[in-house]
């Protein structure tokens, strides 16, 4: 079967994990499919015994635990889902089915019976569609399961008492997980690996490539003679292997057997693939178009909740309803809790038990004081980039070129236009930037081995995030930030507490006009695409004309590449478009930043005397180039280079 981009066919349907294990959400949340998590309250209790097959009873677990969410839902919140999703694991060994140890010692007799053997490990799926109709819950349910055939080593008595007691096996079935400590016992495993942690993926995506891409039919000719079935038509698959009396648990929850339609969706497919073939009816449903219509929605969502402070709010790990979120905001709850449950949707927030929690994603960037905050980020967007951007028409009517001026700032930097802001909006700015800095601070400094060099300026180095990180990889290394005055009177509430401040001293100054402090290594991190070449020659001669022979130049900037990466994947290729776009909307309101491609820093550099300019990349946007200035006589000795990608010239 050919996979297709089948999570993208899910993004506006309702989609819910119904699952507390953290495993299932994050391989399912790593797929960009955004769903609401609603662990299932099914008792997994149905009797092994009456089903042919440890899988049958995998499946038939993982339908109930979904059908009991669906149910619920309907039912008792009046809501309901368009996919609900369940899934199993079990372990087998000898016929046995082993699910998570209730203690210690059940943990110890699994992990006894798994030593020196091999297993099966079984997780069975249950993909359920949802629709109501006349206040009746319909469902139709898609369930298969995957097998993956786990060895153990032979596990001394010693490593297994010390693997029960790190407490692991607890929430695992067969009492180990193989992504972590666990995967110390594994010898071998033959199958798909996220099958064992929890969740098989790619079959997953395969069945609803099943689903959702039904092959095309023979002609026209045929869909005249052989109608699509209706609907109600189809056997209940779900039904016929029912597990025993169990499994008629959560359908009687809703007051009656849910409906069945089995393959409705493939019906649906079906459908438009032959409306396609013969131009009849309406063209297929542009979901990535209605996708990107309502992007705006999503972002203006994330803005309001990092504006109201809804991260902050939930940093403490405890969840709250959201009448609680309300009530601190002293608003009424209907709004809040919509925003909140669009948080959910957008993968911010969780939410268990009708109260809200933030995600890791939410946890590490969206609360406002944490390391990697990206809080700053996000409000400069709200209270400055939205507004600019909602003048694009005017922006591009006027158009680039001589006399154009933007909408916004006269630069970006904040060495050009710090003088005009209030403090507000520069302390504003440096959150923002600050932010991002972060993100890429070590990767930055670990590009190359800089070890060899004593001193350190980061010239226009704001924040001084950069400097912290070239600080803590390189613990002789004396680090000056130098950035105008006005940058500097706020960097102080951005100084990480107690860590390498001896190393690091802030020196207020311009670039353009006053002496550079003495380094053996200059820093210039995403400056130079802020000015025009004339300025550039004169800030690099600046630079050449400061730094002491054996001394280097670390030039840090987003690179122009018309081309996209060489040998770049596809994806690799599709950020690098979508980079290349986000940066020619942003030309068009800001004036436009100077593109260079890496051909031209290096030349650059070349030209204002630095030599063995070597490259290498820091994320997916920024390029680093590290020259150095010859020693007297050209008796510069090889520096060893530690780069992942070096172009060394001739
Ligand atoms: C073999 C293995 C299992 N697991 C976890 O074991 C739980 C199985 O239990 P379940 O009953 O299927 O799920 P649950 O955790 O109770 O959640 P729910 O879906 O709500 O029933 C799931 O968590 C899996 O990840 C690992 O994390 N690693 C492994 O190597």
């Amino acid at each position: 079967m050919v996979l297709c981009p089948v999570i993208r066919k899910l993004q506006h349907q309702w989609v819910v994990l119904a699952s507390a294990s953290p495993r299932r959400r994050e391989i399912l949340s790593q797929t960009g499919l955004r769903f609401e998590v609603v662990p299932s309250r099914f008792k997994e209790n149905l009797q092994k015994a009456s089903f042919p097959t440890p899988h049958a009873y995998a499946v038939e677990t993982a339908k109930q635990k979904a059908l009991e969410v669906a149910c619920r839902m309907h039912q008792k919140d009046l809501r309901t889902p368009d996919i609900v999703i369940g899934a199993d694991t079990i372990v087998t060994v000898g016929g046995l089915i082993l699910e998570k140890p209730v203690d210690k010692q059940d943990a110890y007799s699994m992990l006894s019976r798994l030593n020196g053997t091999e297993h099966s490990v079984f997780t069975g799926v249950a993909i359920v569609h949802c629709c109501s109709t006349d206040g009746r819950l319909h469902t139709e349910v898609t369930e298969f399961y995957e097998e993956t055939r786990v060895r153990f080593s032979e596990l001394s008595e010693e490593l297994l008492r010390e693997y029960i007691d790190s407490g692991e096996p607890t929430d695992k079935a067969g009492g180990y997980g193989i992504q972590a400590l666990g995967g110390m016992l594994v010898e071998s495993a033959h199958g798909d690996f996220l099958n064992v942690v929890g969740f098989p993926l790619n079959r997953f995506c395969r069945e609803l490539t099943r689903l959702y891409y039904p092959p095309p039919r023979e002609g026209p000719q045929q869909l005249t003679h052989d109608p699509l079935p209706a609907l109600d038509t189809r056997d209940n698959l779900s039904d016929a292997e029912g597990g025993g009396s169990d499994a008629a648990q959560s359908q009687e929850a809703c007051g009656g057997r849910a409906e069945a339609g089995g393959e409705r969706t493939q019906a649906e497919g079906a459908q438009e693939a032959a409306s396609n073939r013969t131009g009849d009816g309406p063209p297929p449903f542009p979901i990535g178009l209605l996708e990107l219509i309502d992007g705006f929605k999503a972002s203006k969502a994330l803005f309001t909740a990092c504006k109201l402070k809804v991260f902050d709010l939930l940093k403490d790990e405890t969840p709250l309803r959201a009448s609680e979120i309300a009530s601190r905001f002293g608003a009424p709850r209907g709004g809040v809790a919509q925003l909140l449950d669009v948080c959910v949707a957008l993968g911010l927030l969780e939410k268990t038990r009708r109260a809200y929690s933030n995600t890791d994603l939410a946890s590490r960037h969206l609360v406002s004081d944490v390391e990697y905050s990206l809080h700053g980020l996000v409000m400069h967007h709200n209270d400055h980039t939205w507004n600019l951007f909602s003048h694009l028409e005017r922006a591009i009517l006027a158009g680039p070129g001589p006399g154009h001026t933007s909408l916004g700032d006269k630069a970006t930097h904040l060495s050009q236009n710090s003088r005009d802001q209030s403090k507000e909006a520069t302390l504003g700015l440096l959150r923002a930037t600050h932010g991002l800095a972060k993100l890429t601070a070590r990767q930055v400094a670990t590009a190359f081995d800089l070890s060899w060099f004593t001193s350190a300026c980061h010239l226009g180095g704001c924040t001084g995030a950069l400097a912290h990180a070239l600080a803590r990889e390189y613990p002789r290394l004396q680090v000056t930030v130098f950035d105008l005055p006005e940058v500097l009177e706020h960097v102080a509430c951005f100084q990480p507490e107690g860590r390498q401040t001896e190393q690091i001293r802030f020196l207020p100054g311009d670039f353009f006009t006053e002496s550079l402090p003495d380094a053996d290594l200059y820093v210039l991190s995403r400056i130079l695409s802020d000015w025009e070449d004339d300025k550039v020659h004169e800030l690099l001669s600046r630079i050449s004309g400061s730094c002491k022979p054996g001394g280097g130049l670390l030039l840090v900037d987003t690179v122009w590449d018309e081309e996209g990466p060489e040998n770049a994947t596809v994806d690799e290729a599709r950020r690098a478009a979508r980079n290349g776009l986000r940066r020619a909307l942003d030309g068009l309101v800001w004036p436009p930043r100077a593109q260079r491609s890496l051909a031209e820093y290096r030349r650059l550099l070349q030209r204002h005397g630095f030599r063995d300019v070597a490259e290498t990349r820091a994320g997916d946007q920024l390029h680093v180039l590290l020259g150095t200035r010859p020693s007297p006589r050209e008796a510069v000795p090889t520096r060893p280079l530690r780069g992942r990608l070096h172009c060394r010239d001739a």
